[in-house]
């Protein structure tokens, strides 16, 4: 369950009289999603995404996320539009926290991943890199490959509980992929966490993409590595290369990888998963015993990273 911080009627009706979208009908909390507490918000005028911006996401960085989901909204990719103050303000703050509407999307994630859904998620995510190329503020990726080592420093050894030796094998993994980690690879703006629950499909379509608040400055072919590791592996252990085939062409239906690209792809995706591996990590070794929020597993990435590594090539 993801919300953390709560409000009162008095304090939500004092945020609404600022926009222009009638008074709160019903607010219930979304229980899906670990970053923020997000709450559903009906008014006469429709209904509406409220979130509370929590934990990892740096307050200065709001408006650089809000206005990425405007471009793109702007430039015909389906995404949570952020609803402007009557003052043209974006985030404003209830329950002590920043807080922000954005427009609600219809559809759900799918229930089965499939060669279908891959396919369309890899179109969706080149058309998403091609919208944001006129989007020029940069933005670096604060869980790029520089942070790794200092994220596994923050565990304390603790992940060896998990699995023997944990720690030793992810220090190691970390040292080989950074030692050959590309430069140069085309660049620009990625979602970054595209994972199968933050594609929302209707009637059989890819009707919507949320959660951009990891979205950040980095290679492209980076993000298709990530989706690689979220959507191909059904059990969580072994990559379905049916499904990885249906990613990539779906995404070279729309952007062509270059050969450097496609000669990166095998590392950048050891990277991916080590990059999900620590952050599940750091939160499961980090996260209070209280807390109202259901920790991922962290050795599901060790499982990827571990076949990817037994590869040779894509
Ligand atoms: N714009 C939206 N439209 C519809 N549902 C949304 C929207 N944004 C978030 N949600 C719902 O809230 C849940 C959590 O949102 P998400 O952005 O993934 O949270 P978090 O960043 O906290 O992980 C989603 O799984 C979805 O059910
Ligand atoms: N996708 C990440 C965690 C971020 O959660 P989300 O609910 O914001 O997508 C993971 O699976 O580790």
């Amino acid at each position: 369950m993801a919300v953390y911080t709560t409000f009162d009627d008095a304090a939500l009706a004092a945020f609404l009289t600022q926009y222009d979208i009638g008074a709160a009908l019903a607010c219930e909390g979304i229980a899906e999603g670990v970053e923020n507490s997000n709450y559903l918000l009906d008014t006469a005028s429709g209904r509406y995404i409220l979130t509370l911006y929590e934990r990892r996401v740096r307050e200065a960085d709001l408006p650089w996320f809000l206005g990425y989901m405007r471009h793109l909204a702007a430039r015909g990719v389906v995404c949570p539009t952020p609803v402007a103050m009557r003052d043209g303000t974006l985030l404003g703050r209830l329950g002590g926290r920043p807080a922000a509407l954005t427009t609600f999307l219809p559809g759900r994630p799918v229930t089965v991943i499939d060669a279908e859904s891959c396919h369309q998620l890899g179109a969706t995510l080149a058309r998403l890199h091609a919208a944001g190329g006129d989007f020029s503020p940069a933005r670096e990726n604060e869980f790029g490959h520089r942070a790794w080592g200092s994220l596994l420093d923050a565990c304390h050894g603790a992940g060896d509980a998990l699995q023997a030796g944990l720690t030793d094998r992810v220090s190691a993994a970390i040292a080989a992929v950074e030692a050959a980690w590309p430069r140069d690879l085309p660049a620009g703006q990625i979602h970054a966490d595209l994972f199968p629950d933050n594609a929302f499909f209707r009637d059989g379509r890819l009707s919507g993409v949320i959660d951009f608040y990891f979205a950040c400055t980095d290679a492209f072919a980076y993000d298709v590595a990530i989706c690689l590791n979220a959507w191909c592996f059904p059990d969580e252990a072994t990559l379905d290369p049916v499904l990885m085939r249906a990613v990539l062409a779906g995404y070279e239906s729309v952007r062509p990888l270059d050969a450097a690209e496609r000669g990166a792809m095998l590392l950048l995706c050891r990277g991916a998963a080590l990059r999900f591996l620590l952050t599940r990590l750091y939160d499961w070794v980090n996260t209070p015993p209280d807390a109202v929020v259901t920790r991922k597993d962290p050795l599901a990435y060790e499982r990827r990273l571990a076949a990817w590594e037994r590869r040779d090539g894509l």
